[in-house]
């Protein structure tokens, strides 16, 4: 795996001479080089010379290779590399659309003063008609302090913005949620609440991302408890919840259930903790949270609070150690650590069958072409490789369901069904090593998961409004 893994593929601008067969032997050497040409488009056809720009599928390929390879041919002039990644960045990746054009005098009224007026104190008069005459009721904010982006740390909050743009993205393409990115210059926590609590109006939830622990807890906790719209640290809730259905179904897949495995989870930040508390709450007894001082156990003491609770529930045996002393014998591994954090040879020591969850992003704990060998289910949070746990199964659907139904929260009760939800999109007869869990365009699992959510905030008493399906026939 290349060192940026998403570039597979770049864009060599090429001003050619127009000599018979040039073209040809440009296609030859970069064929010899190891590239595979994927497609050719003219920019500009000149009578001396011609411009083309040609993508090429580097194939594992470092791009220098197949740059150096026809930079010295004579006739040709290597304009620009450029790698579609960026590309596909430039400007951003959203904009906001008018739902109606302002053509006359009569829509600007309307949409504007005077018109506004009465909309603007209709809902002075009544606040909640917010939901139904402003973009409150389909709009959630995406908000991040740039602390924990990704794997690759605290980046700050400019540098998070593609992540946040490209969630806002899923929101609306998988789920039709329109979803703003707000990365705030901040990484106080009573700053980053006040923040929130005072752009809450326009929204009907808040999406939490990318925020380092343990002070997400306390922000998400805050939040829960100081706003009445739903509140949900995806990195935490949406992970564990994506963790939990792929978990369900690959347990069918090696025939053990949740109360016998044993579970090795590593990295107890923000997904970690959750992971924990779903595994805990999904029936699994035996497990061992380990981060980078080692396995958390009761015998020690700890200034994280979550950390204190979590070693109180688990590790029976009171192990202590490293990732390698106590991952002897495991069922399950589980990472949300960082990269390269689980090596082969401790790998090879786990249980028959293991399953290994290497859930870290963009690079997963261990080389998923390493470990594939040895391992019965293996997966990663990766779009390229069989397998993907991923937030972004969730939070799509998950919100979905909480606005349509104007849930005040979001519970555990609404965790667990789209759990269960999700891993009951692939049903028995299509499990297999290599497909535990729907992938992201399979277009049942936002429906499933919004279903399964408005149903139990029902159940649990949080949802403000019943949507049509949902109302009893007399
Ligand atoms: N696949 C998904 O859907 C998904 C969702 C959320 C997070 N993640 C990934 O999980 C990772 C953690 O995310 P987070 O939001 O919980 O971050 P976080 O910063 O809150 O937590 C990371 C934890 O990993 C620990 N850690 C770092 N190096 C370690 C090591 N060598 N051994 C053991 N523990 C170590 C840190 O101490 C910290 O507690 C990131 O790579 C992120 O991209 C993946
Ligand atoms: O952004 C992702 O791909 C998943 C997750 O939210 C992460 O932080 O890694
Ligand atoms: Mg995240």
């Amino acid at each position: 795996m290349s060192d940026l893994a998403s570039n597979t593929s770049i864009i060599l601008r090429l001003e050619l001479a127009k000599t018979p067969g040039s073209f040809a032997e440009i296609a030859g050497a970069i064929g010899q080089a190891g590239g595979d040409i994927i497609a050719v488009d003219m920019i500009h056809a000149g009578k001396q010379s011609t411009t083309r720009d040609i993508t090429v599928n580097l194939m594992g390929v470092p791009a220098s290779e197949i740059t150096d390879a026809i930079r010295h041919m004579p006739g040709v002039t290597l304009v620009n590399v450029s790698d579609p990644t960026f590309l596909a960045h430039l400007g951003g990746k959203i904009e906001t659309q008018p739902k109606m054009p302002i053509k006359t005098r009569e829509d600007l009224s309307k949409v504007y003063t005077p018109g506004v007026a009465k909309v603007c104190m209709a809902i002075h008069e009544n606040p909640a008609s917010a939901f139904s005459l402003t973009i409150k009721r389909n709009t959630v904010a995406v908000v991040s302090d740039g602390t924990a982006v990704l794997g690759l740390g605290d980046i700050g909050p400019e540098a998070a913005m593609p992540v946040m743009e490209g969630k806002a993205m899923l929101f609306k393409q998988l789920a039709g949620v329109d979803a703003f990115p707000l990365c705030l210059a901040s990484k106080d926590t009573e700053e980053i609440i006040r923040t929130v609590k005072l752009l809450s109006p326009a929204f009907g939830g808040i999406n939490l991302e990318d925020i380092s622990s343990p002070r997400c807890f306390e922000i998400e906790e805050r939040l829960k408890q100081e706003l009445n719209i739903p509140v949900f640290h995806d990195d935490q809730h949406g992970t564990a919840v994506v963790l939990l259905a792929g978990l369900l179904n690959a347990l069918k897949i090696v025939g053990k259930t949740t109360s016998d495995i044993r579970v090795v989870v590593t990295g107890i930040g923000a997904a970690g903790v959750s992971i924990v508390k779903m595994l805990l709450a999904a029936g699994v007894k035996h497990l061992i949270a380990v981060d980078r001082e080692g396995a958390l156990c009761r015998t020690r003491t700890y200034s994280n609070p979550m950390w204190s609770w979590i070693a109180e529930r688990t590790n029976q045996g009171l192990k202590e150690g490293l990732l390698s002393d106590v991952i002897q014998g495991a069922d399950v591994f589980i990472g949300v650590s960082r990269k390269g954090v689980l090596k082969l040879e401790d790998m090879k020591r786990m249980a028959s069958d293991p399953i290994v969850f290497a859930m870290a992003n963009p690079e997963p704990e261990i080389e998923p072409e390493l470990a594939e060998p040895h391992v019965r289910v293996l997966a990663t949070g990766r779009s390229d490789y069989p397998n993907q746990i991923n937030n972004v199964l969730c939070f799509p659907g998950m919100f979905r369901g909480a606005l349509d139904c104007r849930a005040t929260t979001i519970n555990e009760e609404m965790k667990l069904r789209a759990a269960w939800a999700i891993a009951s999109v692939v049903s028995d007869n299509e499990l297999t090593d290599q497909y535990i869990i729907p992938s992201i365009f399979n277009d049942k699992v936002v429906p499933a998961v919004r279903l399964a959510v408005i149903q139990a905030a029902i159940d649990t008493n949080v949802a403000r409004r019943i949507p049509p399906e949902f109302r009893q026939v007399n």
